[in-house]
């Protein structure tokens, strides 16, 4: 596919704006940098707080793999972010308004799109190598168990999928996608508890399946990386579709069926309530006021 083609295509599949939500158009979405070492293509998420998912987050990870489908076919990806958090998961700042004031449609439009990212990660037709720089939580921990592999910085960065805890229920349709990364029983107690991990603990369990140093990290995902492609990657690819094509099924089952309630759960006063605290801690951090989660 050439580039305008596949821009044209993402395009097509974005809904209009008449949900009410503003979207930057893909096209002037620049993708995420790409640096090709040792064959692997390496790119990290940037442009967002803590890399943060939101709309731009979304084109910008859309026009990436677009990119990464063009002109970088056949390489095997490293993902990392920038700074201190490889990713904090949904700008909690734009669903906190969007789950406020948007409609029923407008909350299942944003379902759907928000599906499509980590649908198209999870999916990748070849290796895909976390290198967890920092921070994962909730939407951000779901991104890096995308990865067929995720190797970890020592230091001080925390995981959880503490959704619940902020008030917005895990659906289905990610339960799937990490049971089949970490296992049913490890998903379950991390989405009901909420638990946060340091590194260590994460790697105990396996959502981390190696730490390094920092300075080794990205060195480590591209050496994985290579490694995984580098048997047969037609052997890798027809193998991870076959891993994949009972989950993928699973997740769409879900996502079209039991997890349309969602959208009334987060409209719900107790979620509500939830994500406001988490707004007041984050915007109590940014003033300087102390605050805890
Ligand atoms: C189904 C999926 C659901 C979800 O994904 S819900 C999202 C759940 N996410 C969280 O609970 C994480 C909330 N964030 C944090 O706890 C912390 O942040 C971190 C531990 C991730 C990082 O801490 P540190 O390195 O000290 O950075 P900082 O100063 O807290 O954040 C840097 C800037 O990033 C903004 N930010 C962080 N997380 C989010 C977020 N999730 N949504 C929107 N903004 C976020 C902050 O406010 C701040 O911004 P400014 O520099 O303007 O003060």
């Amino acid at each position: 596919m050439t580039e305008t083609s596949a821009l044209d295509a993402r395009r097509d599949q974005l809904p209009n704006a008449a949900d009410g939500t503003a979207r930057p158009a893909v096209d002037a979405t620049p993708p995420w940098p790409i640096e090709v070492v040792d064959g692997v293509a390496v790119t990290t998420m940037t442009g967002t707080p803590a890399n943060c998912q939101n709309e731009a987050f979304y084109a910008a990870l859309h026009a990436t793999l677009d990119r990464l489908d063009d002109e970088h076919r056949d390489r095997p990806v490293v993902l990392t972010g920038e700074g201190r958090s490889f990713s904090a998961g949904l700008d909690v700042r734009y669903v906190g308004e969007l789950f406020r004031d948007g409609d029923h449609d407008a909350l299942l439009a944003w379902k759907d799109r928000y599906f499509a990212t980590n649908l198209r990660l999870f999916a990748l037709d070849r290796p895909l190598v976390a290198a967890v720089n920092g921070h994962a939580y909730a939407g951000g921990l779901i991104t890096a168990l995308c990865a067929d592999l995720r190797i970890g910085a020592r230091g001080p960065a925390r995981f959880a999928l503490n959704e619940v805890p902020i008030g917005i229920p895990m659906p289905r349709t990610y339960l799937e996608l990490l049971a089949s990364a970490i296992g049913w029983p490890t998903a379950s107690r991390l989405s009901l508890l909420g638990t946060e991990l340091d590194v260590e603990a994460a790697h105990r369990i396996g959502v981390l399946d190696e730490v390094c140093d920092p300075a080794a990290l990205v060195s480590r995902a591209i050496a994985e990386a290579a490694r995984l492609a580098g048997g047969s990657l037609p052997a890798f690819r027809f193998t991870k579709r076959a891993v994949r094509a009972p989950v993928l099924g699973r997740m769409h089952e879900a996502a079209a069926g039991a997890d349309r309630a969602f959208v009334d759960v987060v409209r719900s006063p107790e979620s509500r309530r939830a994500i406001e605290r988490l707004l007041a801690t984050l915007d109590a951090r940014a003033t300087g006021t102390t605050c805890s989660r």
